[in-house]
């Protein structure tokens, strides 16, 4: 793709002399240790901090206190940041989502290139109304686990072309769901993916999805 976006400072692209030839990285470093031993737990209270947030009603002086503290975090966290392809965030396989903090937290039961399983549960801070589940945050599970089932199958990184999620039911949230992604059929770069999102036996929402894999040295 060209005209994708090249901050240098935060994503900064393969070497032109490397496999992926100046493009997308398409080889992590799939890693267990980065962020030390308490990354999850790190990722998991602020998981937990949004969650009151979404529910706080707080008073001015709490809102001023909280702000005060939440700059002095956010000042201590400036001194240690990375670029895109050294954070924890996104590489710690040991972790829900891979640690990603952005992502509903999943923990994957079974993957492969014949599709992903995984159980997903979507947090408080999730909520789109009236207690259950944003819609945007199901496609988000969705096209992060489809994309992986994409990956797998063509051992490299593919991109999300166009993503349909039918939503047949409500999604609660704080409660363990199943999301399955496989690809129905390839065509060259083409990879067709469809997907299921179920509290047990119910079906919530699934996925009828297009992702393309990248070029070598494609941004
Ligand atoms: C880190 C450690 C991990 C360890 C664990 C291991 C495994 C984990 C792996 C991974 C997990 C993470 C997974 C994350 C997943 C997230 C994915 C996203 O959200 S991606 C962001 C959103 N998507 C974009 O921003 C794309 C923007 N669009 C583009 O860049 C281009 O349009 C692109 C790449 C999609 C296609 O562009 P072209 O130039 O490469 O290819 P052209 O020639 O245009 O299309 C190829 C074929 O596809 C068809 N096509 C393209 N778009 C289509 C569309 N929307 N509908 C129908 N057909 C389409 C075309 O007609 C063409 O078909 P014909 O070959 O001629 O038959």
């Amino acid at each position: 793709m060209t005209g994708a976006p090249r901050d240098t400072k935060w994503n900064p692209p393969a070497p032109e002399d490397s496999p992926q030839g100046g493009g997308f990285r398409a080889e992590f470093d799939v890693t267990t240790d980065r962020g030390g031993p308490r990354y999850g737990e790190f990722v998991e209270q602020v998981r937990t901090f949004m969650d009151k947030v979404r529910y706080a009603c707080p008073t001015p002086e709490l809102a001023d206190e909280v702000i005060e503290e939440l700059k002095q975090f956010n000042a201590k966290l400036d001194t240690m940041l990375v670029d895109e392809w050294h954070t924890p965030s996104g590489t710690r396989i040991d972790l829900p989502s891979r640690g990603n903090i952005t992502l509903p937290p999943y923990e994957i039961t079974d993957g492969g290139e014949d599709g992903v399983s995984a159980t997903v549960e979507f947090r408080r801070f999730h909520l789109g109304g009236n207690g259950v589940a944003h819609g945007g945050h199901v496609a988000v599970a969705f096209d992060d686990l489809g994309g992986m089932a994409a990956a797998l199958n063509v051992h490299g990184v593919a991109r999300t072309a166009y993503l349909t999620v039918n939503y047949r039911s409500l999604t609660p949230l704080e409660t363990p769901l199943t999301l399955k992604t496989w690809v129905e059929r390839r065509d060259g770069r083409k990879l067709f993916v469809k997907g299921t999102l179920h509290e047990g036996d119910r079906l919530c929402a699934d996925l009828d999805a297009l992702f393309i894999a990248l070029r070598p040295g494609q941004a």
